[in-house]
C-alpha cells in the first residue's frame, strides 16, 4: 500500500515516521522549506519510546502525477484547502483520505470535494510539537492513531489499513463507530484548549487557583451540552473519566491550541472552538464561556496580525 502523508509536522511527521520505521511505503508531502531542512537533517523524532532519525521519501506538490492507495491528511485545519488542492492528482478510483486532524468541520469539507465513499475517520492522541530546530519532540508516551469506516462496517479496505497500521510503533485502533470518537476527542481538546486559552496557563496551574476546578466543570459542561445538542449520544462514564482527567491537580495539559498561541503561531480556533460556538448558537444551548473564550482568541488573532 502506498501512503502520503500530507504535512511532516508534529502529528503527520510523528506518525508517518514509525510507520516509514516500520518499513511501510510512505512518502510526505512537504513544501519547500520543509523540503530542503529534511534534505539537510532528516525527519529527527523524539520520543519517550525512542529517538529516531529518517531520511525520508519526499514530495512536492509539482511533483505528484499517480495515485497513493492511502492519504493520511495532518496539516492544521487552516491549512487544508490548499493541501486538498495539492493532493488533488493523487487521488484516484481508490485512494483513501484518512484526515486526523481536530475538531469535525473538515470532514465534511473533504466529502464534497472528494466524495464520502474516499473519506475514512480518523484522528490521532498524541501530545507533541516542533522545537526550534524542526525535530518532532513526542511529550508523553501517548501516541494513539483510531480509524474506523464513518458507516462502522468493517470493509476490507479497513481491515487491510489496521492490519498496516499495526505494525508500526504506535497505538493503532480500528473503531466500529469512530464518529463517536471524534465526538468524545472533540469534546476533550476543546474543553482543554477552553480552559487553556482562557486561563493562559496549564490545567494545573488552573485546578491550584481560585474556582479553578469550577471553570473547568463549567467549561466542560457546555462543551458537552452543545455536542449532545448536535447529535453526540452522551456516555456518562466516559464523560465522567474526561472531566477526571482534565482535573489532575498533579497532571499538568496543555493543548496544541494553546501551545500554537503561546509560541505566536496561527490557531485552528474556528475548527476546535468557533464551530461549536455556532452549533450552540444553532441549538440554544446557553455557552458564557464558551462565547468568552471565542471572543478572546478572536481579539487575539487581531492582535497577531497587527
Ligand atoms: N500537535 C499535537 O499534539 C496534536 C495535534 N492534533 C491536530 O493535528 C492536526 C495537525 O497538527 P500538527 O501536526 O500539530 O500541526 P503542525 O503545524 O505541527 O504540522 C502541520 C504541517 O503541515 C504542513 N503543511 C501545511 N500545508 C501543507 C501543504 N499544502 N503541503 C504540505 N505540507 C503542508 C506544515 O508545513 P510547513 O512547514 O510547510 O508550514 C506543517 O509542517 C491539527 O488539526 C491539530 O489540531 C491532534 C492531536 C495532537
Ligand atoms: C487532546 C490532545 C491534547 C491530545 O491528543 C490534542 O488533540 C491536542 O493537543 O490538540
Amino acid at each position: 500500500m502506498r501512503i502520503l502523508v500530507v504535512g511532516a509536522g508534529a502529528t503527520g511527521g510523528y506518525f508517518g515516521a514509525r510507520l516509514a520505521q516500520a518499513g511501510l511505503d510512505v512518502a510526505f508531502l512537504v513544501r519547500a522549506q520543509r523540503a530542503q531542512q529534511l534534505k539537510r537533517d532528516g525527519l529527527q523524532i523524539i520520543s519517550p519510546h525512542g529517538d529516531l532519525t529518517l531520511k525520508p521519501q519526499l514530495l512536492q506538490a509539482h511533483e505528484l502525477s499517480q495515485p497513493f492507495d492511502l492519504i493520511i491528511l495532518s496539516v492544521k485545519s487552516f491549512a487544508l484547502n490548499q493541501a486538498m488542492d495539492d493532493i488533488a492528482p493523487a487521488v484516484g478510483e481508490q485512494t483513501m483520505i484518512m484526515p486526523i486532524l481536530n475538531g469535525m468541520q473538515h470532514i465534511a469539507t473533504l466529502r464534497q470535494r472528494f466524495g464520502e465513499a474516499r473519506i475514512v475517520g480518523g484522528l490521532c492522541k498524541i501530545i507533541a510539537t516542533l522545537n526550534d530546530q524542526q525535530q518532532i519532540v513526542q511529550m508523553t508516551p501517548l501516541h494513539q492513531l483510531i480509524y474506523g469506516e464513518f458507516s462502522g462496517e468493517m470493509t476490507p479496505r479497513i481491515e487491510q489499513l489496521d492490519r498496516l497500521l499495526r505494525q508500526a510503533n504506535i497505538e493503532a485502533q480500528l473503531s466500529d463507530n469512530v464518529q463517536r470518537e471524534l465526538w468524545e476527542k472533540w469534546l476533550f481538546l476543546a474543553s482543554l484548549g477552553a480552559v487553556c486559552c482562557l486561563m493562559r496557563g496549564d490545567t494545573a496551574q488552573v485546578m491550584a487557583a481560585p474556582q479553578g476546578e469550577q471553570l473547568i466543570g463549567a467549561l466542560f459542561a457546555e462543551v458537552l451540552a452543545t455536542l449532545v445538542a448536535s447529535g453526540y449520544e452522551d456516555r456518562p462514564a466516559v464523560t465522567a473519566r474526561l472531566l477526571e482527567s482534565l482535573c489532575q491537580a498533579d497532571k499538568p495539559m496543555t493543548s496544541s491550541m494553546y501551545r500554537d498561541l503561546m509560541q505566536g503561531n496561527a490557531i485552528e480556533a474556528q475548527q476546535i472552538i468557533g464551530d461549536l460556538v455556532e452549533r450552540a448558537q444553532r441549538h440554544s444551548v446557553p455557552t458564557p464561556l464558551l462565547s468568552a473564550t471565542w471572543t478572546q482568541l478572536n481579539v487575539w488573532q487581531q492582535q497577531r496580525q497587527a
